[in-house]
């Protein structure tokens, strides 16, 4: 089963990052996430209940990377994978964090992980 519910650019304000300075500022991160989902029952019945809704989806990781600090993009990625699997029963997600702007000379940096139930 292939389908999928995503989310893409997902702009959070973070305290992240290793450095000292970096703890006492925010920064954006950009999320994108891929969501293992089967839409079939949702659009059979035309049925939200069975829906992954990706506004509630974005709501929970924006509480979840704007309410903790964290040093590591990696971790973010992990806690993300993390709730994604536990609170919102999806078989498997791949979750990209980028932090735009940490590299000055480069266009983009972060990770991208996969993890399934
Ligand atoms: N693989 C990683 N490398 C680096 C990270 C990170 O989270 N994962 N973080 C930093 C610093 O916080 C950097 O973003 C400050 O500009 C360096 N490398």
């Amino acid at each position: 089963m292939t389908d999928q519910v995503f989310i893409e650019g997902l702009e959070c304000q973070a305290v992240i990052g290793v450095f000292e300075w970096e703890k006492q500022i925010r920064q954006k991160l950009v999320i994108d996430l891929i969501m293992g989902w089967d839409n079939r029952r949702a659009a059979e019945g035309d049925d939200y209940a069975h829906a992954l809704c990706y506004d509630t989806v974005s709501k929970a990781v924006t509480a979840l990377v704007e309410g903790h600090s964290h040093e590591l993009v990696e971790t973010v990625a992990e806690k993300i994978a993390a709730l994604l699997l536990a609170d919102f029963s999806v078989p498997w997600a791949r979750v990209r964090v980028a932090k735009p702007g940490a590299v000055a000379n480069a266009a983009n940096v972060g990770v991208s992980i996969e993890r399934m139930a």
